[in-house]
């Protein structure tokens, strides 16, 4: 008998070991992972991203996806010669807005990560928080405080809404039979209205609502840099306070991390902030012990 001692796969067997304590601890736990619209640019980085869901599934984990799609909107937005505009992050939605980011966001972005999933050799389901009551949002309400003045005023943002309650009995049911949700960032207002709900702020939520062990945003930077454009590998609460207040932080990056911090003060064990646009990112984030990206727990 000969015994195979080629190095290669030796390198093989160790990346399976060393995976062993992670597969052993994270069975059977809730993972809430969202896709950002500028992560899932190229076509392989989205192939990647579902084979790595459906390996989680496959090994017992229940991986629930949250997906954006905010340049892609902006995108299908142009094209039709309609004007969009951001403050705080957040895309003022008026009607002609909601009903184009709702076709992209549950008729397009959906439907392809479903297929990915399938190609993958998983089973998906594709649904917006409007489905089986998922998701009931209340429109967001904003004020800003004019430069040298107190005197607030109220900004209209339109129909852009916030998760207000939350049933996720539907994302129990699709689990236990197999099947991974999908979910696009819109909800439903009780007044009947279509609500454009930023997607890591539904990520978040849902992590919440489910008692999700891990909430994964993957975007396009390699995590939360500090001013010298480090990586910045662990923060705490308080950290992301002071990041924000010194200007380290801006733009996206300031939703992101209050999402990541609401997840974590709910019960969340933690919420990493990664680089989806590295292939297999997600694995290489669970099942090694370097990881990748920047963790945020209390
Ligand atoms: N300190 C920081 N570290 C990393 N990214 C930051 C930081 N401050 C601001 N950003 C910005 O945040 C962006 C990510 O947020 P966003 O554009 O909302 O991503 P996504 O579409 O994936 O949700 C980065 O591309 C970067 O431009
Ligand atoms: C209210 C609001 O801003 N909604 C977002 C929803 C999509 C999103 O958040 O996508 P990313 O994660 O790719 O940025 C938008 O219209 O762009």
């Amino acid at each position: 008998m000969t015994h195979n001692h080629d190095p290669a796969m030796l390198a093989k067997a160790e990346t399976l070991t060393e995976a062993l304590p992670y597969l052993q601890r994270y069975a059977g736990k809730t993972f809430v992972v969202k896709y950002g619209g500028h992560a899932m640019g190229d076509p392989e980085a989205a192939r990647d991203f579902a084979e790595d869901v459906v390996l989680l599934k496959a090994v017992g984990i229940n991986p629930v996806v949250v997906h954006g799609g905010g340049p892609q909107i902006g995108a299908m937005l142009k094209q039709l010669g309609v004007e969009s505009s951001f403050i705080d992050g957040l895309r003022v939605t008026d009607k002609v807005t909601a009903e184009v980011a709702e076709m992209v966001l549950s008729g397009k972005i959906n439907k392809e990560l479903v297929g990915w999933i399938a190609a993958a050799g998983g089973k998906a389901i594709g649904i917006s928080g409007k489905d089986a009551g998922l998701v009931t949002a209340t429109k967001v309400e904003r004020t800003t405080k004019d430069p040298g003045s107190n005197i607030e005023s109220v900004v209209d943002l339109g129909f852009v809404g916030e998760p207000s309650e939350i049933d996720a009995s539907i994302l129990y049911t699709l689990s236990a039979a197999g099947i991974i949700p999908v979910i696009a960032p819109i909800g439903v207002g009780k007044d009947g209205h279509t609500y454009n709900i930023n997607a890591d702020t539904m990520a978040g939520a849902l992590a919440a609502a489910v008692g999700a062990s891990r909430l994964f945003l993957l975007t396009d930077v390699p995590g939360v840099l500090d001013k010298d454009k480090n990586l910045l590998t662990d923060l705490r609460p308080a950290d992301i306070k002071q990041l924000a207040q010194d200007g380290t932080i801006s733009g996206g990056m300031i939703p992101k991390l209050e999402t990541c911090v609401h997840a974590v003060e709910a019960g969340c064990e933690a919420a990493v902030v990664l680089d989806g646009r590295v292939p297999h990112a997600l694995l290489l984030e669970i099942f090694t012990a370097q990881g990748a990206g920047t963790l945020i727990r209390v």
